[in-house]
């Protein structure tokens, strides 16, 4: 099948491994990685953070799916995620943590905090 991405492949098989090694390849060529420090990349995510959270602000409680958001909406949607993410995958890049990892562990740890149980509320 084809995809209209340039990797040519399902943009399931992304992997935060790729996202990493993408990122680090793109600071090292701009010669940005000295500048990529764990404080510098965690107050550059923080920011992101804002800029994501400014796309929800006053619009009030919103529907799963986004079904009123215009395509132009969701597309700057889609590119705050990404910049939230891509600082994130940075950070725990730059302090030496493989945060695939670390997430499926804290997954599991999360389910012994909070077994199923039968009742409906969390
Ligand atoms: N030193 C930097 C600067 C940028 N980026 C990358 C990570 C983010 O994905 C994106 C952030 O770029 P901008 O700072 O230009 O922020 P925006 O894309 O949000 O632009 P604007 O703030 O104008 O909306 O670029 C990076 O990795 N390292």
């Amino acid at each position: 099948m084809e995809y209209s991405n340039e990797f040519s492949r399902a943009p399931e098989d992304v992997s935060l491994q790729e996202l990493r090694d993408r990122l680090a390849e793109f600071a090292e060529v701009r010669r940005w990685d000295q500048y990529h420090s764990p404080r510098n990349l965690l107050l550059a995510l923080v920011g992101e953070v804002g800029e994501l959270s400014e796309i929800f602000q006053w619009k009030g409680e919103v529907a799963r799916g986004l079904p009123n958001w215009s395509s132009d909406d969701k597309e700057h949607l889609e590119e705050e995620l990404s910049d939230v993410l891509l600082y994130l995958v940075q950070l725990a890049d730059v302090c030496g943590l493989n945060l695939g990892q670390a997430a499926l562990a804290k997954i599991v740890k999360n389910g012994k905090k909070y077994p199923v149980t039968n009742q409906t509320n969390k």
